[in-house]
């Protein structure tokens, strides 16, 4: 079966969502959106943010293990580290915490140089995020810089402090008494100590299909079709223009035309996929696993993500309020209380640790207070040894989470075989880099925590580390520099944030897959707009970075066609 559109959209990642929505919103274009997930649960399920540890392993999740890793996540039972990965229309939006952070001015300007192309200069592309966002909600003490945020936008944001508001006060006290200020993070210089933005909407969590899709998805020239897998793309091996989609639904297979132009939004794992599986991709990779090439091109072999550590947890002595799920739950209602945040100190912290340049943060940190529980353990992987060593005899315990922002170590995604259908090899390589200088960061992050955890704000809480050496470590001096390297390696995980598996560049030789307007280079009318354009990480959070590519992309094309 066939059918034909302007635009054919694969995979409603949240640039995906927002490109139908705003393609289809003048009634020019007819716009097929596939997706090989399902809508969100609305009445419910994926709107608590508190819940986010739980929706990877939804229906709403792929479900993708790294390969076998050698240099970090070693402290899992398969030495492999969880990649979870959103399936559903908004992606990763609907199983990620809400945290709305829109990375560093800088880093978009450095892609603005490097494909010589203005645009993508953060001056011009703050109309976008001011267009995005309404700003609904701000806490008393939380540092706003109005200036740079929008208001009538469609996706909810709000700076409030739910639960625990002492801890925030803490964390944020804490990092001022260590010399760094207190700012907006979505103001022009993110470095010190903030309180968190999340994308919630009277305590609901805000993903982008349930904000840029579901209530558009009726209108006559916005075709949506879930549970609608794509397992390639044809082009044209002579004239070089791609032309169709196939797809398979219910176990039929479908082909979609589009006239204009096809573009992946299938995430930084799928979009490198979808094309490697098209013919676009790495030569030699692609003649191993039996597939035709079209294009030469380095798909999927600069894959970066932030390391995370998660794994440093001090009891104290405040005592968890208890909890009753009635008064959660009544809460929630209201838009208030513990469901609608995603941590109880709702504080986040950007630090400029070795950079010789002090407005450039590299590492981020946040924290929570917690009691050890499967549902944790589940979500790190830990083993069970090493889920013991690192809570110690701790019940109460603060947990700090410190975030690499500038990983040098890079991975790739690649086919297993030619079969559409199998999962790829995931393989990030966290702390790999030749010269250590990932390692080094987060152990300098390490020494923050405990500097941080030594001032007076955190003297009053008295966190003291009662983790027990893990089980791999005990060869080491406990909490000696070697020590905290050989933690490292055993609790480091992927942050969730993949990029650099499409990248935007002008040299293919140099690894670049898409040129400055995202177009495929060496392919006409195929374009690749979410996260794997990114060639690092942004140092934010990246659902709205994403949304931002598919919002200058719709703008990109309405002015060309
Ligand atoms: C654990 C975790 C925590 C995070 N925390 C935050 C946070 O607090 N705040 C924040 O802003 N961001 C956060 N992120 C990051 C953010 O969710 C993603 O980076 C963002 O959604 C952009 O992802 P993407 O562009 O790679 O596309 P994705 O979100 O991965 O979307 C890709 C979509 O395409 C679909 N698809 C893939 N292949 C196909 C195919 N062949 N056919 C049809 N459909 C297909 C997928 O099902 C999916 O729906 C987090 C991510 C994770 C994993």
């Amino acid at each position: 079966m066939e059918e034909s559109f302007d635009f054919v959209i694969v995979g409603a990642s949240p640039a995906g969502t927002v490109l139908a929505n705003r393609l289809t919103e003048e009634g020019r274009f007819k716009v097929l959106l596939l997706e090989a997930g399902k809508y969100a649960n609305n009445s419910g399920f994926t709107q608590f943010p508190r819940f986010f540890a739980l929706h990877p392993y939804s229906d709403y999740g792929w479900g993708y293990t790294s390969v076998k890793q050698s240099t970090a996540c070693l402290g899992t039972a398969k030495k492999s580290c969880k990649y979870y990965s959103g399936k559903g229309v908004g992606g990763n939006s609907l199983i990620q915490p809400p945290l709305y952070s829109r990375g560093h001015p800088e880093n978009f300007n450095c892609i603005a140089r490097t494909v010589r192309d203005a645009s993508w200069n953060y001056k011009d592309l703050l109309k976008y995020f001011k267009k995005l966002e309404k700003l609904t909600r701000v806490a008393e003490k939380a540092p706003i810089d109005s200036e740079v945020h929008g208001y009538s936008g469609l996706i909810h944001t709000q700076n409030r402090i739910p639960g625990g508001y002492f801890l925030t006060n803490t964390f944020v006290e804490g990092s001022v008494e260590l010399g760094y200020p207190i700012n907006d993070y979505n103001g022009p210089n993110p470095v010190g100590a903030s309180i968190e933005q999340l994308y919630i909407n009277n305590g609901r969590r805000q993903d982008m299909g349930s904000v840029f899709v579901t209530p558009y998805r009726n209108r006559a020239n916005l075709k949506v079709l879930i549970e609608s897998y794509v397992t390639k793309i044809e082009i044209n091996p002579y004239s070089r223009v791609a032309q169709s989609v196939i797809y398979t639904r219910s176990g039929v297979r479908y082909r979609a035309r589009a006239s204009k132009e096809i573009i992946l939004s299938a995430g930084s794992i799928g979009s490198p996929r979808t094309l490697m599986l098209s013919g676009i991709g790495p030569r030699r990779h692609l003649e191993k696993v039996g597939i035709d090439v079209i294009q030469d091109l380095e798909v999927g072999s600069g894959l970066k993500d932030y390391a995370v550590a998660g794994a440093l947890i001090f009891s104290t002595n405040v005592t968890r309020p208890v909890d009753y799920y009635k008064d959660w739950v009544q809460d929630y209602l209201k838009g208030e209380g513990d469901l609608t945040g995603v941590s109880r100190a709702q504080a986040i912290g950007f630090y400029p640790l070795k950079s010789c340049n002090k407005l450039i943060p590299t590492v981020r940190l946040m924290s929570d207070i917690t009691l050890p529980s499967s549902g944790v353990q589940k979500y790190m992987d830990f083993t069970t040894e090493n889920t013991k060593a690192s809570w110690g005899t701790n019940k109460n315990a603060v947990v700090f989470e410190l975030g690499l922002l500038n990983p040098k170590s890079s991975g790739t995604i690649r086919l297993k075989n030619s079969n559409p259908f199998e999962y790829p090899l995931i393989n990030p390589r966290f702390l790999s880099d030749a010269h250590n200088k990932d390692i080094d960061m987060l152990y300098e992050g390490i020494k923050l925590v405990f500097r941080l955890k030594d001032t007076l704000a955190y003297k009053k809480i008295q966190l003291t580390y009662n983790g027990a050496p893990l089980p791999a470590c005990t060869k080491h001096t406990f909490l000696s520099k070697s020590y905290w390297y050989c933690f490292l390696r055993q609790v480091t995980l992927a942050g969730g944030f993949p990029t650099g598996t499409c990248p935007i560049g002008v040299n293919r030789e140099k690894g670049a897959v898409v040129d400055s307007k995202l177009r495929v280079i060496g392919i006409s009318r195929l374009r690749v707009a979410d996260e794997s354009v990114f060639p690092r990480p942004l140092y934010g959070t990246a659902s709205i970075q994403a949304t931002v590519v598919g919002e200058k992309l719709a703008d990109d094309l309405k002015r060309q066609y």
